[in-house]
């Protein structure tokens, strides 16, 4: 393995604290991931180190790379901060609350329910919640809220911490209804787990001598939370953490990151810093692109290879997309010369600035039939309703106490039980008891039956029969698209359900360790076969030898909520998109646009193609 001299220092690193601050393409994961195989290779002792990574996709690619040591799932945590969180709630939550494995409302259309429900409980918050008027006001006035709670969350405040003390009276209702449900938030991961550390100084302590060295990637995108949970967790004598980052490439402040902590991190733990220079990735004139992107870019070296870039015009969107299309067929059917072999298509990304970019793609590649996937968001959902109320009873068998899905599976069931004879705590045998109400072949009987298969006695849960069951059900009776999206739907859960198993060594088979582990994100296959779809953000961290960023528009990219700083960070996502790319970059714009009122618009070009001197 080559790594350059200033790379080496990093992998070669001991104690004490660390900063690598450095480029795109400059080796960041690289050289991360050289150093947890050092220090679990190399060093004496028994204890694990502790990779942290931003996204799950991160956490794969890391553990492939390092997939060849024979007991690396004992010897190091490789994931993100959050499902590190898991684990600890897991294993010590009890002192905050948390029995056994977290159950996660993820879903934001869940958190809503159980705040709308909060605010309906008090006369006070009702009135403010029905005085919004129509209930799309009250659905907007409900997201602020939770938005609200969210950010007194990511400082880590409670509810009697919080400035104003209605508000806090709003976040503990919320808090109250999560907990009447037995769950949790997302941002309650870091939250409790921060609390335990501080409030349990000898758990802290514990998870110190089992992780010896803590490695962080992705730090520009640090956030108050869990800075201070890392700080919580290190203690004032702990020095072993390193964090990789990269402040030009912070592309989430809207969600309280800020690269900052990076500064505060070289403060607080006294950290040695070194800064990696070169781009190893990335063609001359792609570079050229970042540079004109972020003038204080400074790149040690030349890339040999010239690369290109290309824009591509469109008169609307279909034609934006056949563009797209043409220009990848002719590279397919050509290759390039600043390309080795054959270009396919899995060698080849997508990028837009948000999922509606791909509205018009995507049927152009249905009809082309091309192989093409997207990753677009963390969350993955069933479509299909079957594989909808499939998903509501195993986290009802998870979690007995989950009254929130215990009312949406008697809602979508049409179930009229009155509040007193409702199944509750509801376990497998109250459920089972329904399946009597509905005649054989029912979709609902069709699913009880399905779950009756998962043998939840056993130690070591099943899933494949369960879904057998499902997927059995939908080739007899359902047909054409409704037949289509239940078998995908069915794919989705057995792919999730083998990275699960394939994963799992460390983690206990569980319904609710697999539950929660879905919710994290962490069962996603980080690549798939075929062109990938990405919006900016999924794609962070990724590298593709051709990258087309398609939807260069005013208001698309930029978008158009984008003023002041947010601009700034805009500008940063076209720096995130542009440097993906290793050998060719092409941009493309609709000069005509369909607005989701139905009138058609005409588009300005994006600034940026603007400033780059491409229009
Ligand atoms: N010393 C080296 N010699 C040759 N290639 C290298 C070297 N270091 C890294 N690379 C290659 O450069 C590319 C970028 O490396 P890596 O993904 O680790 O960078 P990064 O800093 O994490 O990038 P980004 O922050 O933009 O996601 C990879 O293809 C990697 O294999």
């Amino acid at each position: 393995m080559n790594l350059s001299k200033d790379q080496a220092r990093v992998v070669q690193h001991g104690e004490g604290a660390l900063l690598v601050v450095a480029g795109p393409g400059s080796g960041k994961t690289r050289v991360l991931t050289e150093r947890v195989r050092r220090l679990v290779c190399e060093s004496d002792g028994h204890f694990r180190v502790l990779a942290l990574t931003f996204t799950n996709k991160a956490a794969n690619e890391m553990r492939e790379r390092l997939k060849e040591i024979p007991d690396i799932h004992q010897r190091a945590f490789i994931g993100t901060l959050h499902s590190f969180c898991m684990e600890v709630l897991t294993s010590r939550g009890q002192q905050v609350g948390i029995d056994g494995a977290p159950n996660l409302f993820e879903q934001f259309q869940d958190r809503k329910q159980v705040l709308r429900q909060a605010m309906l409980a008090d006369p006070e918050f009702r009135q403010i919640l029905l005085s919004k008027g129509s209930v799309r006001d009250q659905d907007k006035a409900l997201w602020q809220f939770l938005d609200a709670i969210s950010d007194a969350k990511g400082q880590l405040l409670l509810p009697d911490a919080v400035e104003d003390s209605r508000f806090g009276r709003l976040y503990l209702a919320y808090d109250q209804g999560m907990r009447a449900s037995r769950a949790i938030d997302y941002d309650d991961l870091l939250l409790l787990t921060y609390r335990l550390f501080l409030e349990r100084p000898k758990i802290a302590g514990f998870y110190r001598r089992l992780y010896r060295y803590i490695c962080i990637d992705e730090a520009q995108d640090l956030n108050e939370a869990q800075y201070r949970l890392l700080q919580a967790l290190c203690g004032s004598s702990y020095r072993n953490l390193m964090m990789v980052g990269d402040p030009k490439q912070a592309i989430f402040q809207w969600n309280g990151a800020h690269p900052k902590y990076l500064d505060l991190f070289e403060r607080d733990f006294e950290a040695q810093r070194i800064a990696l220079n070169q781009n190893f990735r990335s063609s001359a004139a792609v570079v050229e692109i970042a540079v004109r992107l972020s003038p204080d870019y400074e790149v040690e070296g030349e890339y040999p290879i010239a690369g290109e870039v290309t824009v591509l015009r469109g008169r609307d969107e279909e034609d934006e997309a056949r563009q797209v299309i043409a220009y990848l067929l002719d590279l397919q059917a050509s290759g390039h010369a600043d390309i080795e072999g054959e270009i396919t298509l899995d060698r080849c990304a997508i990028l837009g600035r948000n999922r509606y970019v791909f509205n018009r793609l995507e049927p152009a590649l249905s009809r082309e039939g091309w192989t093409y996937y997207k990753h677009l968001s963390t969350q993955q959902e069933s479509e299909s309703d079957l594989l909808e109320d499939f998903e509501i009873c195993l986290r009802l068998l998870a979690n007995p106490g989950d009254r929130l899905h215990l009312e949406q599976l008697l809602n979508r069931w049409r179930i009229d039980v009155s509040e007193s004879d409702r199944p509750e705590p509801l376990d497998c045998s109250a459920l089972m008891q329904q399946l009597e109400r509905f005649p054989s072949g029912n979709p609902r009987r069709v699913i009880l039956e399905a779950v009756q298969r998962l043998d939840l006695n056993d130690s070591e849960l099943r899933l494949g029969p369960a879904l057998d069951h499902l997927a059995a059900y939908a080739d007899d009776a359902l047909k054409d698209d409704d037949r289509a999206m239940v078998l995908q739907d069915i794919s989705q859960w057995r792919k999730d359900w083998d990275r699960f198993v394939r994963r799992a060594s460390g983690l206990q088979r569980s319904l609710r360790t697999f539950l929660g582990q879905i919710a994290l994100g962490a069962t996603q296959q980080p690549r798939e076969d075929g062109l990938a779809l990405l919006t900016v953000h999924s794609a962070k961290g990724l590298e593709f030898d051709v990258v087309v960023i398609m939807g260069m528009m005013e208001g698309v990219f930029p978008d158009y909520r984008a003023a002041g700083s947010a601009l700034d960070e805009e500008r940063r996502n076209l720096f995130v998109a542009a440097t993906r790319s290793k050998r060719l970059l092409c941009f493309s714009y609709a000069e005509q646009r369909m607005m989701p009122w139905g009138s058609s618009k005409a588009q300005i070009p994006s600034r940026f193609l603007q400033q780059l001197g491409l229009t």
